[in-house]
């Protein structure tokens, strides 16, 4: 028996026995539940209302007109006020603003997800009531004269003040009883008053630490500053070459939407990563800014959420989960590494941090700045149709030179047997590191290797659960695997053919790389970086002072060490395999390595020192190692834009993907055919699939994939809802909608 239903906008239902209220409720419901109140709501409070046995904490919603017609959502069924579930009571804490309630409707509708399960990742956090404010007695401007003063009285009153002070403060300070004091606030004497807690985010100063700007950067801030003084939604992408300063001129907006008294988020795509930028803030502003993102502890995530709803917390920096906190009065919206795929959620709801920045910037109608020295070809063709404005840094800050970029042509350049460092990248590192600077060493790949063949059989260890070879960890003395954490001991001989000491591993991870180094280079202080290694920002913040103290010369590491750190003694990087994002068949595969491998080489050479970058590669002649060694962005992306142009891929059409799961190949199989003989057809859309998914085996599961492809002009989502409605879902069989897909595993 359900006593509450779907709640239908039409009907607004009043009656002497109480109000028909909307609720969402943070769970998988299409739309919010129908409730009874007695006590008159507005949309955006939080209520706790009870939902079968339980008891949830639900927000008062309203019907979505605001969305596009598009997006709007099925209407249930209305059921009379009479049979509706009482609400139980209401929540002691700020209402969710209209532009954060607005932005969780337009999100479910875009990913098509319940907007119950969006509304949650607004609520992660224990809301509770906020706790009673303390209360606190002050004197009043009343004359003693007419009332009869004790020497205790005169105790309490001498020791009062302007400054509220509790009941039994006061008494304690006086040396009497709190009842002297009741007697005084009834004689008029003295007043209760709210003491308000001190919060833990101090405001941020934007005049605290100006800096000195180059004429370029000037320029650049002046248009910055211009932007968030209008006051509206704008979007502007901030393209500068690395180490030119991006940081240090979007700071000037931060600082000029400061001075108009509103908030500022800024995303970072890693935001464990971000001690160097929370310093440079600090330096800037004088006070460190307020963090969140989802290792935060339960106290600290209560407290900033609620200094963001007060505007307390005036600057967020934060991972995309940001986006759904409560700001009260959000002026600007920085995206920094705009083009970093660590923006898009793959799980849960599946959502990109950038394209819903700028939602959140439209429906707050305040300025976004994309910020990149590698734009994605989404921003650039925005840029192209007039959509976004697009503002240069075209030098590195302080003289210092772009690192030049050189290829190491592995076919001619080969390292001796088991070996993958190049002769010509081994002396470019000696040579460095006898000049007293740094070095460092890029391989996108954790472990000792990625796969494990018996040399006797031919065997190769795969995971039982997920068609993925298992990657060695040899410090760890294990095997597992990177997509389920599958772990198993390294076996002593061939689980196949019994053959001892037959297993050998074949590539190299960084681990591998680190032994190789030790041996290569006697002498080298060598820190390893990669999530293995840094598992917390302490661990990360203690790797970068050691590598600022200059205590290590040779650094390894992972795709952590592209990110935008400035080590200003290093002028060596050396990219171990430049070719290994480009296998796959990805659509955004060479655009990703560009993107990446541009933002590592980019970490050399940034102060005074020249810096020197070694691309090792097999194929020296493709278009990506011609565009880092060339050092010329934008003919590859005009070439990427021409090849995806004519066929209608992202960015000149849309794309979603359908992911099918069962636990068995036949049920994943039934199910995609099925899906595929109801397929729309129509001008414009195409069906590509099913076919089994490049990983066809994921944590047990069988897998199938199809993609829906339109031209730009034409919304995926109605396409979609209408194609999967009669769809029976049986059993643990699950479709999952990936709206703008960057994986296609
Ligand atoms: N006007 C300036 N005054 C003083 N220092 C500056 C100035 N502009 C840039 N810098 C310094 O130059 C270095 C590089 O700047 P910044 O990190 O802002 O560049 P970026 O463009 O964000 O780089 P990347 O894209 O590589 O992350 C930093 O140490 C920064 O403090
Ligand atoms: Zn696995």
């Amino acid at each position: 028996m359900t006593t509450h239903t779907l709640t239908n906008p039409k009907d607004n239902g009043k009656s002497s026995s109480g109000h028909r209220v909307s609720v969402l409720v943070p769970l998988p419901f299409p739309g919010p539940l129908d409730y009874l109140s007695h006590e008159a709501l507005s949309p955006g409070e939080l209520v706790a209302v009870p939902l079968g046995k339980r008891e949830v904490v639900g927000c008062v919603w309203e019907a979505t007109t605001h969305l596009p017609p598009d997006f709007q959502r099925p209407v249930g069924k209305t059921v009379p006020l009479s049979r509706l579930r009482t609400i139980g009571h209401k929540l002691e804490v700020q209402p969710l603003p209209p532009s954060l309630r607005h932005f969780i409707d337009w999100v479910a509708a875009y990913t098509l997800t319940p907007p119950g399960l969006v509304l949650a990742m607004a609520m992660r956090v224990h809301l509770g009531d906020t706790p009673k404010p303390a209360l606190g007695w002050v004197r009043t401007q009343k004359p003693e004269e007419k009332i009869r003063i004790t020497p205790s009285r005169r105790a309490v009153l001498d020791a009062a003040s302007h400054i509220p002070m509790t009941t039994s403060d006061l008494a304690e300070a006086s040396s009497t009883s709190s009842a002297v004091v009741r007697g005084l606030a009834t004689a008029g004497l003295l007043e209760q008053v709210v003491i308000s807690a001190s919060s833990p985010f101090h405001p941020p100063n934007p005049d605290y630490g100006t800096p000195r700007l180059s004429e370029e950067q000037e320029e650049v801030s002046k248009k910055l500053t211009n932007l968030v003084e209008a006051h509206h939604f704008d979007v502007l992408l901030l393209e500068g070459v690395t180490g030119s300063g991006k940081t240090e001129v979007y700071f000037e907006a931060i600082a000029a939407c400061l001075r108009q008294q509103k908030q500022v988020l800024v995303l970072l795509p890693e935001i464990a990563l971000s001690t160097q930028w929370t310093d440079r803030f600090a330096r800037r502003f004088g006070v460190e800014p307020a963090i969140w993102h989802s290792d935060l502890g339960a106290k600290r995530r209560r407290e900033t959420w609620h200094a963001v709803a007060k505007g307390e917390a005036q600057v967020v920096v934060g991972a995309r989960s940001a986006l759904f906190l409560p700001f009260e009065t959000l002026g600007l919206i920085i995206v920094d590494e705009e083009h970093e795929s660590a923006f898009k959620q793959e799980e849960g709801v599946m959502y990109h941090g950038r394209d819903m920045a700028i939602v959140r910037g439209r429906l707050v109608n305040a300025p976004v700045i994309l910020v990149s020295a590698t734009p994605s070809l989404e921003t650039l063709a925005n840029v192209e149709s007039g959509r976004y404005q697009h503002e240069l840094l075209t030098s590195r800050h302080g003289g210092a030179t772009m690192p030049s970029v050189s290829l190491v042509d592995m076919k001619e350049n080969s390292p001796e047997r088991g070996f993958f460092l190049s002769p010509k990248l081994c002396t470019a590192i000696d040579e460095t590191l006898a000049n007293g600077e740094q070095a460092m060493l890029f391989l996108n790949r954790r472990g000792y290797a990625p796969l494990t063949l018996c040399r006797a059989c031919g065997y190769r260890a795969q995971c039982p659960n997920c068609s993925a070879w298992l990657v060695e960890h040899r410090a760890r003395g294990v095997l597992t695997c990177h997509h389920c954490g599958h772990i198993e001991r390294i076996p002593k001989e061939c689980p196949q053919c019994h053959a001892e000491n037959s297993l050998v591993p074949i590539g190299p991870g960084i681990e591998r790389i680190t032994e190789e180094a030790k041996q290569r280079f006697l002498d080298a202080k060598i820190l390893v970086m990669s999530s293995d290694t840094l598992a917390s920002p302490s661990a990360t913040a203690e790797a970068i002072r050691q590598i600022a103290d200059e205590e290590v010369n040779l650094i390894i590491g992972t795709q952590i060490v592209a990110k935008g750190w400035h080590f200003p003694k290093l002028t060596l990087v050396g990219v171990v395999d430049a070719d290994l994002g480009l296998g796959g068949g990805d659509l955004r595969a060479a655009e990703r390595t560009v993107q990446l491998l541009h933002q590592v080489a980019g970490r050399a050479g940034r102060a005074a020192h020249a810096g020197q970058v070694y691309l090792q590669s097999y194929v020296g002649e493709h278009p990506v190692m011609k565009a880092l060694i060339a050092n010329d962005f934008q003919s590859f992306m005009e070439q990427e834009a021409a090849q995806r142009r004519p066929s209608f891929w992202p960015p000149y059409g849309r794309l979603a993907a359908l992911i099918i799961s069962a636990a068995t190949a036949e049920a994943a199989d039934a199910l995609a055919k099925e899906i595929a003989l109801y397929a729309p057809e129509r001008e414009g859309v195409q069906i590509l699939g099913p076919a089994p998914a490049p990983l066809a085996v994921l944590r047990g599961r069988h897998r199938r994939r199809l993609l829906l492809r339109t031209m730009r002009g034409i919304a995926v989502q109605p396409i979609l809802r209408d194609w999967l409605k009669d769809i029976k879902v049986k059993g643990t069989t699950k479709i999952e909608i990936d709206i703008d897909p960057i994986s296609f595993l």
